[in-house]
């Protein structure tokens, strides 16, 4: 049992029914889950209104009531907090339960539309290597040092989080990495952490079904940059046009990286294949296993905040050269025949455009550039044509196909797509509805020595067609495919 005082610490209250002296349980915002002496939290959803489950909350043995409105009916016994916003009071709230986990680590929080899953993990994997007690917390997975849980958002909620950390403070983690999205921001989930420092990697079209333009989707995520601490360090890629926007309000110490401008921390690509990475790092030369250009950025990313975190540069430069490529991003295999595939996690524009370009930088002959892309449903619908057309301009040939369809119907997503391809590129593109048998026909299609690029799913290990989900895996099919085919 914890004090409603000590949960209640540095929430701002607007004013208080019942008594406030009480030991209670634990905390939950989905009346669903609520037991005996919980404490709820009321939370304005985009679906539905916490506000409309108090009673029920009350009935499942709720002995508090955080909400922005008190009910007109009170129960007696039952204590009603009313505070500004619910959402900043659970961050807060979940913080001061777990006894404020964040400050006994060094937080650093990634945000930026791609590449926060791909800097996190390499960054755990950089300081683990450097021997140090490390968290993560991502897209593809939480782990506590060396205990691996499963991720089921980006940026899970903030009761989620300060759970995990406190985890980690058990384990005696001394640095967290952790992907900071922009739904995580508005929905005040990174609320209330201690942040020892926040990287920016880019901004790009994304999200706008969710922040209704880009200038609210960049808005939010400047926002994380103003709420850090003097004694935080932000890292921002100048060679993005809204880095510099980003920490123009923030109080923590600024700088920057960039491959085409002047920064603090200065990358040169020397070279660029599909054995790797020959950077310049400063003034220091650095092979790494990673590839693409994009990977330059990233790499600059962690060189800037190990170095900020106080590694040796020399050691980091070591232990850059040794990292692996993150599960799902750029990750490929050799098949007998020559063919290479390439599963990425793809499935914004940009991102395609990126490893599109990458791949179309690097290779060498005349391979045959097969692309396989969706797009989800109930998703962004703006970037679906955007997404055709980029597919089929930079391959030789696309088959259109579904990713997560989820309740939307799926032949109506491909022809979204479909009408971005340009006339002139249209006969270079296939449609086919089943993810499986448009990989197997990228398979069929392919010889000696050329490409196959599968976007969009990455490490994901399901298909959700109807709300229901099924296994799935990009880089298992593509495997077995060229086996079948002795390829
Ligand atoms: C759109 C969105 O972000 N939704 C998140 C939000 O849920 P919501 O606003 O829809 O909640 P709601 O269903 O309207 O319910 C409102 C409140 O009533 C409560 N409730 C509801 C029903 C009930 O019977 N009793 C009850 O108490 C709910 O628990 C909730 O507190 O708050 C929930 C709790 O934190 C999240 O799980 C949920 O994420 C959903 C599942 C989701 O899919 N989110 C994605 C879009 C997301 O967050 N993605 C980003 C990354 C995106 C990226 O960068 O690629 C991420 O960080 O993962
Ligand atoms: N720095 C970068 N700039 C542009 N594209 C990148 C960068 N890093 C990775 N990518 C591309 O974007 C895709 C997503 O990368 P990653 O998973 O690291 O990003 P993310 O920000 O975590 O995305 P999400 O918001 O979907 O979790 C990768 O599969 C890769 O193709
Ligand atoms: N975090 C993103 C991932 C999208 C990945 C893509 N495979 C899809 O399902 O649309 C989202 O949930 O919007
Ligand atoms: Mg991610």
């Amino acid at each position: 049992m914890t004090e409603l005082k000590d949960i209640l610490y540095k929430v701002a209250i607007n004013a208080v029914v019942g008594n406030t002296a009480m030991s209670v349980n634990k905390i939950e915002f989905d009346s669903r889950k609520v037991e005996q002496d919980d404490v709820f939290v009321a939370i304005r959803g985009s679906v539905s209104d916490g506000h409309d489950f108090i009673e029920k909350a009350v009935d499942l043995g709720a002995l508090v009531v955080i909400c922005e409105q008190v009910p007109d009916i009170v129960v007696s016994g039952v204590t009603y907090v009313e505070v500004e916003d619910t959402q900043s009071a659970l961050a807060i709230m979940a913080s001061n339960y777990y006894d404020s986990p964040s400050g006994n680590l060094k937080l650093v929080g990634v945000t930026g539309t791609n590449g926060k899953t791909t800097i996190a993990t390499l960054l755990y994997q950089l300081f683990k290597k450097a021997g140090f007690k490390v968290g993560l917390l991502s897209t593809v997975k939480i782990v506590v040092d060396t205990t691996v849980y499963n991720a089921t958002h980006t940026t899970p909620d903030s009761l989620t989080i300060n759970y995990y950390l406190k985890e980690m403070n058990n384990a005696g983690v001394e640095y967290c990495f952790m992907e900071v999205s922009s739904h995580g921001i508005h929905q005040k989930r990174t609320e209330g952490l201690d942040f020892a420092g926040g990287i920016f990697t880019n901004l790009s079209h994304d999200h706008l079904d969710y922040h209704n333009t880009f200038k609210e989707y960049r808005d939010v995520k400047k926002t994380f940059f103003d709420e850090l601490p003097t004694k935080a360090f932000a890292l921002v890629n100048k060679d993005d046009k809204n880095g510099s926007f980003m920490i123009q309000n923030t109080k923590a110490k600024q700088h920057t990286y960039a491959l085409k401008s002047y920064a603090d921390y200065r990358g040169q690509i020397l070279e660029s294949s599909l054995e790797g990475l020959l950077l310049k790092l400063n003034d220091h030369e650095v092979w790494a296993k990673l590839i693409g250009s994009f990977n330059a950025y990233n790499l600059l990313a962690i060189f800037g905040t190990a170095e900020l975190l106080g590694l040796e540069t020399l050691e980091t430069l070591q232990l850059l050269s040794d990292l692996q490529s993150v599960s799902g991003r750029f990750q490929y295999l050799i098949s007998d025949e020559k063919i290479t595939a390439i599963v990425d996690y793809a499935h914004t524009p940009d991102a395609l455009k990126n490893v599109l370009e990458t791949i179309n930088d690097i290779r060498t002959n005349n391979e045959t550039l097969i692309t396989v892309v969706g797009c989800g449903g109930d998703r962004d619908k703006m970037k679906r044509p955007v997404m055709g057309n980029i597919a089929a301009r930079l391959s030789n040939k696309t088959i259109f196909t579904s990713d997560n369809p989820r309740t939307e119907n799926p032949d109506q997503i491909i022809e979204d797509i479909e009408k971005g391809v340009e006339p002139q590129d249209y006969k270079k593109t296939l449609s086919i509805t089943d993810r499986k048998q448009a990989i197997k026909t990228a398979c069929q299609l392919a010889n000696k020595d050329d490409i196959i690029l599968i976007a969009g799913k990455g490490h994901e290990t399901y298909q959700e067609i109807n709300g229901e989900r099924t296994d799935f895996n990009d880089f298992e099919i593509v495997k077995q495919e060229l086996k079948k085919l002795n390829k």
